[in-house]
């Protein structure tokens, strides 16, 4: 489903949340990066209709819609967290969201095909008290797709999942993303990293970066060095410098180091990562 936002604008009291937000997006899956405050849940909830804008236009699927109850139906959004009654179980949970969306065709073989999607249709009978975080998470993709949405907003997906579950979690949102349109926000570069070709980066409520990742990581090329130095220098060094990454080595340390010019004689030029990238960007603005 196509979106377009023009001049979206959100603030809670005296903190303004989203300013003059505009960009477009097509069919795929979105990568939403920013910091912790930059404004993504405000974003992500506008779009689902959860929370009211104070100015500006959206338009879903080329139509601007005065009243976002007309495309609910076609709108999935996976919160950061769920919160399922305990005592339901799995297949109880399935049922109830199915009521709400209105399934009334296949309904049992629609929750079954989702269950199996996302590997819980062997814990179909356990209560959701019982289920790991992970298994939550994945009841909550499960119960996002009932409606068989167009537009799926997914907002930190992979908070409290171990590294099994997000590589699984991915792999559920890529099966799904064919022909829709699927928006992933996240602090966490590596979390978007390899699902998403597109980046929407906000910083402070304004949108800094919209296009490819590979387009990113060009504008970095040229930025990023490595070095190997002491590890009482690098303290002095890292209040200086931008460093992306730092690894203990037997015999100091090395950093990787963002700056546009060389930063020591000894630093080598290497090609920047996703993570680079993404913050030489929101540290320059
Ligand atoms: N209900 C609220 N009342 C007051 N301020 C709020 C409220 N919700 C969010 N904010 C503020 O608005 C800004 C944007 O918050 P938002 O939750 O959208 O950011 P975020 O990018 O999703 O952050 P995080 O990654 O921490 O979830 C922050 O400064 C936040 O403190």
């Amino acid at each position: 489903m196509e979106i377009k936002v023009k001049g979206l604008c959100k603030g809670y009291e005296d903190k303004i949340a989203l300013n003059e937000l505009s960009f477009h997006i097509e069919e795929g899956m979105y990568g939403l990066l920013g910091a912790n405050g930059a404004g993504k849940t405000t974003l992500i909830r506008i779009l689902a209709g959860i929370l009211e804008k104070d100015a500006g236009e959206i338009s879903y699927g080329g139509e601007k819609i005065k009243d976002i109850n007309e495309i609910r139906h076609r709108i999935g959004y996976i919160p950061q967290k769920f919160s399922f009654y305990p005592n339901m179980t799995v297949f109880e949970i399935m049922d109830y969201f199915s009521e709400l969306n209105e399934v009334k065709k296949n309904k049992e073989n629609i929750i079954k095909n989702l269950l199996e999607l996302v590997h819980l249709e062997e814990c179909k009978m356990m209560k959701t008290k019982a289920l790991s975080g992970g298994m939550k998470q994945r009841l909550g993709i499960a119960v996002s797709l009932i409606g068989n949405p167009d537009l799926l907003l997914v907002d930190e997906p992979t908070v409290g999942l171990d590294p099994m579950e997000r590589i699984h979690f991915s792999n559920v949102l890529t099966t799904f993303s064919r022909d829709r349109t699927i928006i992933i926000s996240s602090h966490i570069v590596s979390d978007i990293e390899s699902t998403c070709k597109r980046l929407l980066i906000l910083d402070n409520g304004r949108n800094v970066y919209d296009g490819t990742k590979d387009e990113l990581m060009r504008r970095c090329k040229g930025s990023v060095w490595e070095l190997k130095i002491s590890e009482d220098d690098s303290i002095k060094f890292e209040k200086e410098y931008l460093v992306s990454k730092k690894d203990l080595l037997e015999d100091g340390v090395r950093l990787r180091v963002l700056s546009k010019e060389k930063p020591i004689e000894s630093a080598y030029e290497v090609m920047p990562t996703l993570n680079d990238s993404y913050l030489f960007l929101v540290n320059k603005e």
